[in-house]
Parts: C-alpha cells; sequence; structure tokens
C-alpha cells in the first residue's frame, strides 16, 4: 500500500519506517525543514533503539520517504495517519491546531478516497473534527479513522512491531479493511486487532494512560507510607505484583512519571470529564500525588543537608525522563535539578545521550556537563541517581566513594541496595526502600 505518515516526531517515525518495513511505500512529511534535511541526509534526528538501523535499510530499499511538502506524498495515498503533537493548551484540554492544520492540508491534496487515520492522541469528538475540517477542503470521498497508539520510548519498535493489541475506531467497514490488511504483519503472534466505535478507541488511548499514571502514583503513596512506618516498597511490591490480578509491571516507585505523554495525558482527561461535568477525583489526586512525588528527592538532599545549599556540589547521574530515550519532556530531573540551583548549590550531570538536548532546551549552562558517569562524581557532597540506565545499575561504589566528597547516595530509582551501600560505609538514601 501506500502510505503517508504526518509529524515524523516519536511516533511518527517509528510508524512511518515499521510500515515500510513490512513492505509498504511510504512518505513522511514534516513541517519542520531542519528535520526533514536531516532525515534525508540519513541522520535520524531522536534516540530510538533500533530504529536507526531499520529506517537506513528503508530509505536505501526506497521504500521510506521524507518531505515538507503534502503534495509529494499525499495524492494516491490510500492511508494518510496524522501523528503530530497534542501539546496541553493553558486549561490543560489537548490543543488540537496541528491535528486539524494536517487534516486541512491532506484533503487540499487528496486525489481519491483516502483513509485518514488519527494515531496522535486526541480527545473524544476529535474524529468527528477532522471529518469536518477535512470536509471544507475536499469533494471526494474518504474516512476518518482512530487508531491510537501505544508504544513506550525506548521500547518502540518492538511495541509497534509486535503490539499487544492494535485498537482501531471506524464507522466504514472499508476503512477498516484497509487497517486490517496494514497491522496484519504485526499481529501474526495472535495478539488482537480491536475494532469498535470511533469514540471508544479514542477514550482508550486515555483510559490506558490514565490506568498507568493511576499506577505509579498508588505505588509512589504506598512508598511515601513505608518510609513512616518502617516498611519496604520493593517488598510491597514483590508481594503485590505477584498476584496475578495485580501484575508485576509498572509497580516501581520513583520520581514519579515524566515524558510527554502521562503528564499531558491525565491532564487532558481531568479536563475532559470538567466539560462533561463530571469529578474525576482519582485523577486529579494521580496528578497531585506526581507533582508532589518529583519534590522528593531534593526534600531528602534537603533534609539531610539544610535548606541553603550554598557551597554544596552534586553530582547527577541521568536525566531523560526513563532509560533509553534522549527525551526530556517532563523529566523529573529537571524539577530536582532546578529546585537544588535554587536553593545555591551546583550541579554536575552525566546522561547516556539526553546531554545535547538538556544542553539546548532544558538546562543550558546552569549546570555542568560531565563526560562520563565517573567524572561527574568529582567533589561532589552526594551522588543523585534520577533515571535508572543500565550504565548505573552496577558502579564501583569503592571508585564512586573515591570521588565523592563524602559517601551519600540519593536514589532515585531504588536501584541500588541499602545494606551495601551503608555496609560499604555510605549513607542511602532511596524511596519507601
Ligand atoms: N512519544 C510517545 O511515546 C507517544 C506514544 C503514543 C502516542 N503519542 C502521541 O502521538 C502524538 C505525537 O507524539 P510525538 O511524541 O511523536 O510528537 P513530537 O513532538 O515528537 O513530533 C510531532 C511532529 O509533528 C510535526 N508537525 C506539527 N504540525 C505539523 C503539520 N501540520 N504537518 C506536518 N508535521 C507537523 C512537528 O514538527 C513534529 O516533528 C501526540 O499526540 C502524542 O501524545 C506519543
Ligand atoms: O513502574 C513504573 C513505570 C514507569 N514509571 C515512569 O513513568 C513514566 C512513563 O514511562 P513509560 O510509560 O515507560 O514511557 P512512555 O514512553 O511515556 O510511554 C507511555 O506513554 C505513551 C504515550 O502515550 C504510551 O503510548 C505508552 O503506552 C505509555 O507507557 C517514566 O517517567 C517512568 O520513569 C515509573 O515511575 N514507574
Amino acid at each position: 500500500m501506500r502510505i503517508a505518515v504526518i509529524g515524523t516526531g516519536y511516533v511518527g517515525l517509528v510508524a512511518g519506517t515499521c510500515f515500510a518495513e513490512s513492505g509498504n511505500t511510504v512518505t513522511c512529511v514534516d513541517i519542520d525543514e531542519d528535520k526533514i534535511r536531516r532525515l534525508r541526509e540519513g541522520e535520524v534526528p531522536i534516540y530510538e533503539p533500533g530504529l536507526e538501523e531499520l529506517l537506513k535499510r528503508n530509505v536505501a530499499d526506497d521504500r521510506l520517504h521524507f518531505t515538507t511538502k503534502y503534495e509529494d506524498a499525499i495524492p494516491g495515498a490510500d492511508a494518510v495517519f496524522i501523528a503530530v503533537g497534542t501539546p496541553p493548551d493553558e486549561d490543560g484540554s489537548a490543543d488540537l491546531k496541528y491535528v486539524l492544520a494536517a487534516a486541512q492540508s491532506i484533503a487540499e491534496h487528496m486525489t481519491g478516497y483516502t483513509v485518514i487515520v488519527d494515531k496522535s492522541t486526541v480527545p473524544v469528538g476529535t474524529a468527528r473534527k477532522v471529518k469536518e475540517r477535512a470536509s471544507q477542503h475536499t469533494k471526494l470521498e474518504f474516512d476518518v479513522v482512530s487508531n491510537p497508539e501505544f508504544l513506550k520510548e525506548g521500547a518502540a519498535i518492538d511495541d509497534f512491531l509486535k503490539p499487544d493489541r492494535v485498537v482501531i475506531g471506524s464507522e466504514s467497514a472499508k476503512a477498516a479493511e484497509v487497517m486490517d490488511e496494514l497491522y496484519a504483519p504485526f499481529v501474526r503472534t495472535g495478539n488482537p486487532i480491536i475494532h469498535m466505535d470511533i469514540e471508544s478507541a479514542e477514550l482508550t488511548k486515555y483510559a490506558a494512560n490514565a490506568m498507568l499514571a493511576t499506577r505509579i502514583s498508588f505505588m509512589n503513596e504506598i512508598a511515601n507510607i513505608c518510609t513512616r512506618v518502617g516498611a519496604n516498597v520493593d517488598k510491597v511490591r514483590k508481594g503485590i505484583g505477584s498476584d496475578a490480578r495485580i501484575g508485576s509491571r509498572f509497580l516501581f516507585a520513583g520520581l514519579g512519571y515524566g515524558g510527554s505523554c502521562f503528564p499531558k495525558d491525565v491532564k487532558a482527561v481531568v479536563r475532559t470529564a470538567q466539560n462533561a461535568n463530571y469529578d474525576f477525583k482519582i485523577l486529579q489526586a494521580v496528578e497531585d500525588v506526581n507533582e508532589r512525588q518529583k519534590r522528593l528527592l531534593f526534600e531528602l538532599v534537603e533534609g539531610h543537608f539544610g535548606s541553603d545549599l550554598s557551597g554544596k556540589h552534586f553530582a547527577i547521574w541521568g536525566l531523560s525522563f526513563k532509560p533509553n530515550t534522549d527525551d526530556m519532556r517532563e523529566a523529573p530531573a529537571v524539577v530536582v535539578i532546578n529546585a537544588l540551583l535554587a536553593a545555591g548549590a551546583t550541579v554536575r550531570v552525566y546522561d547516556p545521550e539526553a546531554m545535547e538536548e538538556a544542553k539546548h532546551r532544558h538546562l543550558g549552562e546552569t549546570v555542568a556537563y560531565a563526560t562520563n558517569p565517573m567524572n561527574a562524581l568529582d567533589g561532589a557532597d552526594a551522588l543523585i541517581l534520577v533515571t535508572e540506565w543500565n550504565e548505573f545499575r552496577r558502579p564501583d561504589f569503592d571508585a564512586v566513594k573515591e570521588r565523592l566528597k563524602t559517601p551519600i547516595v540519593f536514589d532515585g530509582r531504588n536501584i541500588y541496595s541499602r545494606k551495601r551501600l551503608e555496609e560499604s560505609g555510605y549513607t542511602y538514601f532511596g524511596i519507601g526502600t
């Protein structure tokens, strides 16, 4: 099939590449000229494991193309995926201006029946708005389908090629057939394509993220109780996770959730509920707990060193909002670092992939950048672990101790053993452990 994908961010680039990998001819469109120039020169603008190799192979095989011009991508396309951003506007609801602009441009360049697919995360009712906007700009036949994306950054290729499920919301049998054909190669292992009405598909995406965010805030509250009553959240996690009704994944306490999805999607559901005259109490609490949790590590530092941190210097390991990505959108690291700086401390940071992103978009020259994890430690009053990259999991703690001014570790992801560190002469702070 001929496919167009609008938006070459984490979702658009992964979806476009994977659809090309399964034999389709794919053209990806973005209004960001610099991004498209880099992609055309073979440079992948984001860090996503496995993406570069797959992308280069499909470009070389002439199945994957990049353009800034809709007229190069839309004419003759069987399906066009909208994968542009849906950031929160001032009141927390999803801003649909990019989605609707894309819908208009698609309609203006269609040359025959086209399935327009909403892949961006959008509130209930968006497919209807996309249909309205597109109808104003074409007389040709088209259908709008909701096909939310569930990939996780850092594991995006695997999630896309082997999805737990594919959700398709459609009111047209013809469009549903096109979607089934496109996804057939990815569900060969038996995972389902779940067809439903458009509104349910749109809400399924938000419900999934809201449920996962709820688990995390719930476990963070359990961790905070653990600290107060002398229990250990890691043991509680194992104890409850072995119950099949609960399951063991997504129960890790830490510094709160970040990233481009959970924070904005939780806000968007709260807002959708308000608009429907419903007070979604649980989700408001999920967000409040998360805001508090992002400050917890700083409060532990303050509790130990006092509120005036001038003259203190800290090493930070990990900047990205989670491991295996360079994405720092809503990263807890930014909250921790800004709080330390505001209290007068100085900071040296290290992250395997997110240093450029930090320098150019989030932290600038406010911190020092180390060239490797060990030289981030030199002369620091403590090590603060923010993101659980594998390379931080088993450091040589004797060597770490030699570099630090005082052997203190604040472990925001509970990846170290309190017992081991205390036996080696460290003072250890975890989250509910
Ligand atoms: N990042 C994730 O892990 C993830 C996973 C599932 C769903 N989502 C959802 O998918 C959507 C995209 O997320 P993302 O992280 O890939 O976004 P992103 O910000 O990384 O990329 C969006 C891209 O769209 C481009 N764009 C904006 N308007 C355009 C237009 N009119 N025409 C062409 N290109 C345009 C931007 O230049 C940008 O490159 C969001 O709704 C998000 O909530 C994201
Ligand atoms: O047990 C856990 C699991 C995750 N997190 C945090 O939660 C955030 C989000 O992590 P994750 O869900 O792995 O990453 P995302 O790439 O944001 O993926 C989420 O958001 C995407 C965008 O909507 C969805 O497609 C995915 O299904 C959904 O998992 C990160 O800050 C993690 O550190 C925890 O604190 N504890």
